[in-house]
């Protein structure tokens, strides 16, 4: 069984804190007249079809609000054309908004002039894309100090700090080299050193690993989770996988034709898909790599011996096998010395076996 869906017990973001990013009822319309959209319930309701039919308009985001904690991986997960890279232009005003709220650290983005936005790209966002972006007459080095030099930092601090980061992403020998002579997982590796050269306060991905070959894309998959344990960033990530979104995702927001249909953790959307379009779309999950305790746990009967083992109820299914299997009691669910529920062989195989076909 793969475990590349399997979702990271995280468990440091802390959702009671002021957000980094939050967004309400947040809009973006192509066409003429766009911003008449929004303020027309009767316009705002119309399909995809209809609205570009009536008024030759395209809402790439309907409505969209969601908040973005300190330290967390967000991803915006949607097949093509379901408005995530609009979305997350939008929200460092590489698209404008139609209308709507972007409140950054507090600051309402929308406001701010030429020279705050290009400060706020400069110090405290970064992007990462798909086709990496790096200039091809650059050494690594070169590439990866190129924000810091914009910012007007000095040779000797640009080279310190982007042998810091290429040390981090793993390419320490490669600072001299040119980006053509290296494999694309390595250039998205400059890629990556050269967004988290600046310090910045979110990093931005735009797919991008969706040109890699499967294996490469693990790795970075891996590097990307290794790099947030170690330096903790706040990441907004966009993807079209639904096992890279699981993987990666602390929350994971999945649009459709502009909307949000569900906002959740991945053991949430598998466990309690909101809908039918996100029961198809979670269908094909490995349940036991992805739900956890929690989900699969039954209340205590009068007949359970209440002295087998003890399990928190974030741990995923998968890993719990063992011992549920190994026990001849139940397995007791427990939180902060609370007995929530037990998980006895029965609901583990049931899982396990996928004839539990879903909530
Ligand atoms: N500049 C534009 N003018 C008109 N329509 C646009 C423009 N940019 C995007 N759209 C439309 O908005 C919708 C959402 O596009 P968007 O690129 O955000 O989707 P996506 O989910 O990121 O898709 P993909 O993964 O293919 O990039 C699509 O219908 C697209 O055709």
């Amino acid at each position: 069984m793969s475990t590349d869906t399997a979702v990271q017990p995280r468990g440091q973001v802390d959702h009671r804190q002021t957000p980094v990013v939050s967004v309400r009822n947040l809009w973006k319309v192509f066409g003429p007249n766009a911003d008449q959209v929004p303020k027309s319930a009767e316009l705002g309701a119309l399909s995809r079809r209809e609205l570009l039919e009536r008024a030759r308009c395209t809402a790439a985001v309907r409505e969209v609000s969601f908040d973005v904690a300190p330290g967390e991986v967000f991803v915006v997960m949607g097949l093509s054309g379901s408005g995530k890279s609009t979305l997350v232009r939008c929200l460092t005003r590489l698209i404008e908004p139609t209308a709507g709220e972007v409140v950054f650290e507090g600051e309402d983005i929308l406001r701010a002039d030429k020279r705050r936005l290009r400060e706020l790209r400069r110090h405290k966002f970064s992007m990462v894309f798909q086709h990496f972006g790096l200039l091809p007459y650059r050494t690594v080095v070169d590439n990866v100090g190129y924000g810091l030099e914009i910012r007007g930092a000095g040779r000797a601090e640009r080279t310190r700090r982007a042998t810091e980061v290429i040390e981090l992403v793993g390419l320490d020998g490669y600072e001299h080299a040119y980006p053509d002579q290296l494999s694309g997982g390595m250039q998205q590796r400059v890629g990556l050193a050269r967004a988290l050269a600046g310090d910045p306060d979110v990093l931005f991905f735009d797919e991008p690993f969706s040109a890699l070959d499967p294996l490469i894309r693990r790795d970075m998959q891996n590097e990307v989770i290794r790099l947030h344990r170690q330096v903790g960033k706040t990441m907004v990530f966009i993807t079209h996988d639904l096992s890279e979104a699981l993987k990666l995702g602390d929350r994971i927001l999945l649009m459709r034709d502009g909307n949000v249909v569900q906002a959740g953790t991945g053991d949430e959307l598998v466990g309690a898909p909101a809908d039918d379009y996100v029961r198809d779309f979670v269908q094909e999950v490995p349940r036991a790599d992805v739900l956890t305790l929690r989900w699969i746990m039954r209340p205590r009967r009068d007949t359970d011996q209440l002295d087998g083992p003890e399990l928190g109820p974030g741990v995923i299914v998968r890993d719990a096998v063992r011992t549920v299997l190994a026990a001849d009691r139940p397995v007791r669910v427990v939180e902060n010395g609370e007995l929530l529920g037990v998980v006895g062989a029965e609901e583990v195989l049931d899982i396990v076996a996928g004839t539990q076909a879903g909530a």
